[in-house]
């Protein structure tokens, strides 16, 4: 029997959009690898962290870029992420790391780097991938079969985050979400936008299985040839 053609589909957007849960359950349904982008950021800015290095002082953290061993894990089912050996999934979402890695994900030497082990990755996915982050669709994979934007109120990404995180007062989890994807927009080197060929998917009035209904249709579509 012929095998699909492998199919790439980049999904970006602000934070609490919904890129991590629906790129998962679109990969798991789909057969298709997963690569959370946002994690491997995340694991950089924790070996910054654990290594002393000033976080204030890009060039310091240009220096660094090429020292820790950064290793996803592309099951949708299993995600999974190391940094020289360790398993640091856990440690990544700490409000320590969330208040630091807009910074250090701004940095030039960084994102080579980090843009070098998605492209990788996703070239060697064999039934294809679901990749999610922010500047996916225009830098890291302008090429890719599918592009989606997701976006939602700040209200509704700010009540799912403060669910997530039991209880957090919803105005101050609010307002950390826009700062941070302030800082990630206004950067210089790849910031997150829309692709201009992106699919925009508002998801403040859907819930996730209805997004993830939407997006499956959408690969299908795309597979289909529509
Ligand atoms: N459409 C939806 N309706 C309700 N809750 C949702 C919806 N989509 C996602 N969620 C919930 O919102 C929270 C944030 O979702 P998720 O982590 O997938 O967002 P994200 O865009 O990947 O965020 P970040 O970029 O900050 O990692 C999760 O608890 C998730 O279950
Ligand atoms: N493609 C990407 C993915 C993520 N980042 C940066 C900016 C985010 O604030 C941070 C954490 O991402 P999250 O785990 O919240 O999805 O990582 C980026 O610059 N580019």
């Amino acid at each position: 029997m012929e095998s699909a053609t492998p199919v790439i589909v980049a999904i970006d957007g602000p934070s609490g959009t919904g890129k991590s849960s629906t790129s998962k359950a679109v990969a798991a349904q789909l057969g298709l690898s997963y690569l959370d982008t946002g994690a491997q950021y995340r694991a950089i800015t924790w070996w910054m962290v654990n290594n002393g290095i000033d976080i204030d002082d890009p060039s310091a953290i240009a220096a660094a870029a090429g020292k820790p061993e950064i290793v996803s894990g592309t099951d949708p089912q299993a995600p999974t992420i190391f940094v020289d050996g360790v398993d640091v999934a856990g440690p990544i979402r700490t409000q320590e790391v969330t208040s630091k890695v807009s910074a250090v994900s701004a940095v030039p030497e960084v994102r080579a780097r980090i843009t070098e082990l998605q492209r990788s990755l996703a070239a060697s996915a064999e039934h294809g991938i679901v990749v999610e982050g922010r500047d996916i669709g225009t830098t890291v994979l302008p090429d890719a079969d599918l592009k989606i934007f997701l976006t939602a109120s700040p209200e509704a990404r700010a009540a799912r985050r403060s669910g997530e995180l039991k209880g957090a007062d919803v105005h101050s989890t609010r307002e950390a979400l826009i700062k941070r994807d302030a800082a990630d927009s206004s950067r210089k080197t790849s910031p997150l936008a829309k692709a201009d060929d992106a699919v925009e998917v508002d998801t403040t009035d859907l819930t996730l299985a209805q997004v993830i209904e939407c997006v499956v249709t959408l690969v299908e579509e795309k597979r289909a040839g529509k």
